[in-house]
């Protein structure tokens, strides 16, 4: 047990370092006048006592000698002085709690901007693992206060340890075991402390997936997005039913764990307090022998009294400062996870304008964790200047190939070349600028309609008309238009603004990804949400949009692909058939067959 204590402390003590140093690098100024409140108040306590104890030495003096004015005269500057050390007390702990909010504020900022850039640096499969979100959330919800709880403490530590010491040194004046005596009843406690802090602690880490789970049954249950399915579908008790569930569990262990801490904060305070009896008993029995006086008695009381309060405190502070750290070891935990994808340490220039076009050659992807290749042995080339379209059923691995070309992930194996260079050898910034992708899901980003689409291409500071044209383009601008305050409209609920249908945020998203003058197009599903009027409409301007870029566009609809200037099917992560559209249906293939019911369908409905 002894081992193991001393092996965490050993683990602990860097990371204290390390969220010491975090906080001096966030708030210095504060930080260092915080230092000088906490001398403050560390010996203001002990001097209160040593300055009673003069007090009641003189009066006691001058009360022995029959004269008043003596009396006052003697004691009016010990009593002057303790008025003075209260009132710069009560003035100096109000100065603690403004020095105290301004470093947590910016401590927070600080852990905030460190996390949000680490989340932003690395890759997609990160998202893919439940450890990494185990991770994620702790480092966001216990490890960003952390770093100023852990300051809190050591500063309550440090200045009730200092007290300590100034009184330990006023009691060994009597006798060096008095001090022995205070400072030893406190051991016991301290490990009590740290072996409950450590069980806590592990108690967090394996409740930490039921937490998240927790999360999102009350997500669920207050969201707008699933309020229409648990109404419809009566699907309110069964999710209330299982929050309820996870939640009594861990209450349960948190009350266990919560009961076993009180037994060994009892046990550390009892030990504590029989430490505090046996000095006073100590210090009666000389007083019995006239070795003693008033004045010695008085301080030995305050110095045992506030000497246990402190303590208690201490052992408070040093389970704070423990479980502060091990949560800490989260957030650098986090902080320390790097990128999966490597970038070129010298990077060759994106082909701009491409000439031959994007080649896919012997690609193999499996996502992390899955079992199964999304694509096997995958080859496909998008000439440049064309439009490619690949339809497939669902599952087929067309999206993939999508996140692939913007190197969100790597596969692997085989390359995926542009113009011949590897992606991998390009730029990872510059790659990702000379592609613009509508996604399958895009972002429905709750801010004006202007901004939803002028974060195509933030970095160009895109004025009006550039938005109103990539809107025209996209077929967003009657929908936009219509709206109240048209492009300064907000979108979105979430702030009060008006909502769109389906299909109207897509052709928002659209218009997005067209506001980006990139040589590469990349379409998933453009057209799902279309109704066929607004399909045709829109599919008449798109030639004309990707007029001289690379375009690949990922569809179900038939009537969409067709107008590609070469079309592949997809199954199970391989091409099965490419041509023109007249030349698959003359080929009589699965292209042919789904393209007669698409059609049937269509006649039908
Ligand atoms: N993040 C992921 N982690 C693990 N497997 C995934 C992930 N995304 C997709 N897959 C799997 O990869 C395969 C290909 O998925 P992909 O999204 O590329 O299909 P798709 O052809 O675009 O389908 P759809 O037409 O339904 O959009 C599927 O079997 C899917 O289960």
């Amino acid at each position: 047990m002894i081992n193991r204590a001393l092996r965490e402390s050993y683990r602990c003590l860097p990371l204290m370092g390390r969220g010491l140093s975090l906080v001096w690098r966030a708030a210095r100024g504060w930080t260092v006048a915080w230092g000088i409140l906490l001398l403050f108040q560390g010996v203001a306590p002990a001097a209160l006592v040593y300055l009673t104890k003069i007090t009641v030495d003189r009066l006691s003096a001058a009360l022995a000698g029959h004269a008043p004015l003596d009396a006052f005269l003697s004691v009016w500057p010990p009593i002057a002085s303790i008025a003075l050390l209260w009132i710069a007390s009560q003035l100096l702990t109000s100065l603690m709690t403004w020095v105290r909010t301004a470093q947590a504020e910016l401590v927070q900022d600080q852990i905030h901007n460190l996390i949000h850039t680490q989340a932003l640096s690395l890759d997609l499969s990160f998202y893919e693992n439940p450890g990494s979100y185990d991770l994620l959330h702790r480092a966001r919800v216990d490890a960003i206060t952390q770093p100023i709880a852990l300051l809190e403490s050591l500063g309550t530590l440090i200045q009730n340890g200092l007290t300590l010491v100034v009184l330990a040194f006023m009691l060994a004046a009597y006798t060096p075991w008095l001090p022995v005596l205070l400072i030893g009843s406190a051991l016991p406690g301290l490990w009590t402390v740290g072996r409950y802090v450590l069980r806590e602690h592990q108690w967090r880490i394996s409740n930490t997936a039921n937490e998240r789970r927790i999360r999102y049954y009350d997500w669920m249950l207050t969201d707008r997005g699933s309020a229409a399915e648990m109404r419809l579908f009566d699907l309110g008790e069964h999710h209330r039913g299982a929050f309820q569930r996870l939640r009594s569990r861990l209450r349960l262990g948190r009350l266990a764990l919560a009961r076993e801490g009180m037994k060994a904060e009892l046990a550390a305070g009892t030990i504590a307090w029989l430490g505090g009896l046996a000095g006073m008993v100590w210090m009666l029995i000389r007083a019995a022998r006239g070795l003693a006086r008033l004045g010695d008695l008085v301080l030995c009381y305050q110095a045992f009294q506030q000497g246990q309060k402190l303590l208690r405190s201490l052992f408070e502070s040093t389970g704070r400062i423990y479980r502060s750290t091990l949560f800490m070891d989260n957030l650098f935990q986090f902080l320390a996870l790097s990128p999966q994808l490597d970038e070129a340490p010298d990077p060759r220039p994106v082909p701009v304008p491409l000439r031959e076009g994007v080649r896919f050659a012997g690609v193999t992807f499996r996502y992390p964790g899955s079992e199964r290749n999304a694509l096997n042995d995958f080859n496909l080339t998008l000439p440049a200047g064309r439009v490619t379209a690949v339809v497939g059923h669902n599952g087929a691995g067309k999206s993939t190939l999508v996140k692939l070309l913007c190197r969100l992930y790597d596969p692997q194996e085989g390359k995926i070349l542009l113009d011949g260079a590897e992606l991998r050898d390009l730029g990872l910034a510059e790659l990702r600028k000379g592609i613009t992708v509508l996604f399958q899901e895009p972002v429905r980003y709750h801010a004006t309609a202007a901004e939803n689409i002028a974060m195509g291409d933030l970095a160009s500071s895109p004025d009006a008309e550039r938005i109103q044209a990539a809107a025209r383009a996209a077929g967003a601008a009657l929908p936009i238009e219509r709206l109240p305050q048209g492009y300064e409209a907000v979108l979105g609920k979430w702030f009060g603004g008006a909502e769109l249908s389906v299909g109207e945020w897509q052709r928002v998203a659209l218009a997005r990804a067209f506001l980006r003058n990139a040589a590469i197009i990349a379409l998933d599903e453009p057209t799902s949400a279309m109704d066929s009027w607004a399909e045709s409409d829109w599919l008449g301007r798109f030639r004309e949009l990707t007029e001289g870029r690379t375009a690949v566009m990922i569809t179900h609809r038939f009537t969409t692909a067709m107008h590609a200037d070469m079309i592949h099917v997809m199954e199970e992560g391989r091409i099965t058939e490419s041509g023109t559209h007249a030349q698959l249906v003359a080929a009589g293939g699965r292209y042919a067959d789904s393209w007669l019911t698409q059609m049937r369908e269509a006649t039908n409905g």
